[in-house]
C-alpha cells in the first residue's frame, strides 16, 4: 500500500506540474492565435478552415470505418476448478481412518447478456476472469463452486469468437500450457505435467509415482483428459457467434454457491469453468486402502471475443453531404440530438442517434412550434450567446416548465432515428468517408433517402445513393421506404405562380422517378417534400416513419420466441 500511495503522490505532483506548464503554453498559444487572427484576411481564414476540414475528413477516412462503430476485443478466462484434497479421517481411538479428502468446486462460468441500460461498449471490461472453485477439504467437504459471472453488453451487440491465427486471439487453456512446456526434455515435461495435475500427501510424491495404483489412476486421468480436449476442439470448430439484439428475461437455474439465488438471468454461456479435481477418497479401491494422491482442478476455458456494437436506430437517414440530414434529425428531436449542422460537406463524421417521441394526435415533441428555425449550429450558438448577453433568457422558462404548453401530454410511441455521414458516388471505393458506416444501418427497420430538392436533379442523387447501398450489400436499397425532398422552402420562395408550378412539376418528376426506378419489396415508396430548417411537413414525415416502424415490429414481435439461441 505504501508504495502505491507514494507512487500516486509522485504521479499527481508531476501531473500538476504538467498542468501548470501546459496552462502557460495555452496562454502563449492563445496570445499567438489572437495575433494570428488579426493578420488573417477573410479569404485566408476560409482557406484555413477548408484545410482543417479536409484534414479532419482524411483522418476519418484513414480509420477505415473502425471508429464509426464501437469495436472491442475481450479476453475471457472462466474460473479454474478447485483442487481435490488428500486427507485421512482422524478420530479418537481411530488412528487410521479412511481417506476423507473431497472434491474441488467447479470454476465459475462466464455469460454474456444484452441489457437496455447500456449504450456503448466502453464499460465492458477487456479482461474478464471467472471466480475459481474452492479447493476440496478433509472430512469429505467439497470445495464451493465459483459464482457465475455475467458480462453485460448493450442491446445490438454482435459477438464473435476469434479463432485460428487471428493475431488478436489469446491462447486457449491447452495452448497456454503447451507454451510453458516448450523447450523441455521428455522427463522434465512429464514432471511438469504431473505437477499441474496431481496433489500428493506431503513427502509421498516419490513413493506415489512408483506405485501401480497411481500409474493406473494416471492412465484413467489421461484418457478423461483426452476426451475433454476432443470436446473442446469440437466446440472450437463452431465458434461462438451471437447477435444480441433482443432482450432475454428467462431465468436459468445455476449451480451457485450457498447463500446466492438458485436461479439467475444469465444470458449466453461463452466460457465454462474448469472441473474441480478429485479428492483422495475418490481413489479408494480394494487394493489401495489409503490413496495418498488427489487431482488438481482444470483450467477454465479461455476465449477471445470480438464485440461490435451496431447502432440500432429504427430509421436510418441516407443522403449526400449537405442534403440536410443533421438538420432534419435536430428538427425531429427538437434539438435534443446534437448533430452538427454546417454548410460544408462531411460535417457529420459519426452516426448520431436521436429519439422521436410521438403523441396520440400525431404531433411530436418539439414539433408543435411550426415557425421554429433549425439553423446551422454555429449560427444558433451565436444567437444564443447574444440573447444570453442581452439578458433575454433571464425570465425564460425551463424545459419542464414550458412542457405543459409546448409538448404533447401523452407520449404514445417513440422510435429512434440515425443521422449518418454523407454518402457519395464511389463511396464503395473509399471516396469521401467510404461506406463502412452503412454497417450501422444494416439492421434499421427502414431507410429514408434525404435529398436536396432545390438541387438541379434530385433523382440523380437518389440513383447514386441506391447504387452505393447496393454495392455495400446487395438488396439493402430495398429497405428504403421514404424519400424526403428537403429544402423545399427554397423552391417557389419568390411566391409567384410560375415558381410554384415549377416546384410542383419537379415533385411530380421525382415521384415518377421513384415509382418507376426504385425497387421495393412490393411496397410504395413515399415522397414527401419538406423543410427541415423551417420545420415544415415534419408531422407527415413522423407519421410515415411511425407506420414503417410499426409495420416492421409486428412480425418481429411474433417471431420473438423463435430466435435461435446459441449454446456452447
Ligand atoms: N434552406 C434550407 N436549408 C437547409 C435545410 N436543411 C438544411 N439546410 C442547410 O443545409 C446545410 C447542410 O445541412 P446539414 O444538416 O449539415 O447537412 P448534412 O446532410 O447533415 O451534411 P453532412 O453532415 O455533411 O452529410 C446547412 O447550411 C443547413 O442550414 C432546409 O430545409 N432548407
Ligand atoms: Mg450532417
Amino acid at each position: 500500500m505504501a508504495w502505491r500511495s507514494i507512487y500516486g503522490r509522485t504521479c499527481l505532483s508531476s501531473l500538476s506540474r504538467c498542468r501548470i506548464h501546459s496552462s502557460n503554453l495555452s496562454t502563449n498559444a492563445a496570445e499567438a492565435s489572437t495575433s494570428q487572427e488579426k493578420i488573417l484576411s477573410p479569404e485566408e481564414q476560409e482557406l484555413k478552415d477548408a484545410l482543417f476540414r479536409k484534414r479532419k475528413t482524411d483522418w476519418k477516412r484513414r480509420q477505415g470505418g473502425q471508429s464509426f462503430l464501437d469495436n472491442v476485443v475481450i479476453n475471457i478466462r472462466a474460473g479454474k476448478g478447485g483442487d481435490g484434497c488428500v486427507a485421512f479421517h482422524r478420530e479418537k481411538f481411530k488412528p487410521y481412518g479412511p481417506p476423507s479428502g473431497a472434491k474441488g468446486g467447479r470454476g465459475g462460468d462466464i455469460y454474456i447478456m444484452p441489457t437496455p441500460h447500456l449504450t456503448s461498449l466502453s464499460s465492458v471490461p477487456r479482461r474478464v476472469r471467472g471466480e475459481a472453485g474452492g479447493n476440496g477439504q478433509g472430512t469429505w467437504q467439497n470445495g464451493r463452486n465459483g459464482a457465475p459471472l455475467v458480462i453485460k453488453v448493450p442491446l445490438g451487440t454482435v459477438v464473435r469468437e476469434l479463432t485460428g491465427d487471428d493475431p488478436r486471439r489469446a491462447k486457449n487453456e491447452w495452448e497456454a500450457e503447451e507454451e510453458t512446456l516448450e523447450g523441455l526434455d521428455k522427463d522434465e515435461r512429464r514432471t511438469r505435467w504431473r505437477e499441474r495435475r496431481w496433489v500428493h500427501y506431503p513427502q509421498y510424491e516419490d513413493d506415489n509415482v512408483q506405485r501401480l495404483e497411481f500409474k493406473e489412476a494416471e492412465w484413467e486421468f489421461f484418457k478423461a483428459e483426452r476426451e475433454i480436449r476432443a470436446a473442446r476442439r469440437q466446440r472450437e470448430a463452431s465458434p461462438i457467434t451471437l447477435d444480441l439484439d433482443k432482450l432475454e428475461d428467462t431465468e436459468q437455474p445455476v449451480d451457485a454457491p450457498l447463500g446466492q439465488p438458485r436461479t439467475h438471468q444469465l444470458g449466453h454461456l461463452v466460457a465454462s469453468g474448469g472441473i474441480g479435481g478429485y479428492g483422495n477418497s475418490h481413489f479408494l479401491t480394494m487394493t489401495n486402502r489409503s490413496p495418498k494422491f488427489a487431482t488438481r482442478g482444470y483450467d477454465g476455458e479461455r476465449v477471445t471475443l470480438a464485440l461490435e456494437l451496431k447502432i440500432l436506430a429504427d430509421i436510418g437517414l441516407v443522403g449526400m453531404p449537405n442534403a440536410g440530414k443533421s438538420t432534419l434529425l435536430r428538427a425531429l428531436t427538437a434539438g435534443r440530438a446534437k448533430s452538427e449542422v454546417a454548410s460544408y460537406a462531411f460535417t457529420t463524421l459519426n452516426p448520431v442517434v436521436g429519439v422521436v417521441r410521438v403523441a396520440e394526435d400525431g404531433s411530436f415533441v418539439g414539433g408543435g412550434v411550426e415557425e421554429m428555425v433549425h439553423d446551422e449550429t454555429w449560427v444558433e450558438e451565436k444567437r444564443h450567446q447574444e440573447l444570453m448577453e442581452t439578458g433575454a433568457y433571464a425570465g425564460a422558462r425551463t424545459r419542464n416548465q414550458s412542457k405543459q404548453s409546448d409538448e404533447p401530454d401523452v407520449e404514445m410511441f417513440r422510435f429512434t432515428i440515425a443521422d449518418n455521414p454523407g454518402l457519395i458516388s464511389q463511396a464503395s471505393e473509399n471516396v469521401g468517408l467510404g461506406h463502412s458506416f452503412l454497417r450501422s444501418m444494416e439492421r434499421s427497420l427502414a431507410l429514408a433517402y434525404v435529398v436536396d430538392f432545390a438541387g438541379p436533379a434530385p433523382w440523380d442523387e437518389i440513383r447514386v445513393l441506391r447504387d452505393e447501398l447496393e454495392k455495400y450489400k446487395p438488396g439493402m436499397s430495398k429497405q428504403a421506404r421514404l424519400v424526403i425532398a428537403n429544402k423545399a422552402d427554397l423552391l417557389g420562395a419568390e411566391g409567384d405562380g410560375e415558381d410554384v408550378d415549377a416546384a410542383r412539376l419537379k415533385l411530380q418528376q421525382l415521384q415518377e422517378f421513384v415509382r418507376t426506378e426504385l425497387a421495393t419489396n412490393g411496397r410504395a415508396i413515399d415522397v414527401i417534400p419538406a423543410s427541415a430548417k423551417f420545420s415544415q411537413n415534419l408531422r407527415i414525415i413522423v407519421r410515415a416513419m411511425r407506420s414503417y416502424v410499426e409495420d416492421a415490429q409486428k412480425p418481429v414481435a411474433l417471431s420473438l420466441n423463435t430466435v435461435g439461441v446459441h449454446s456452447i
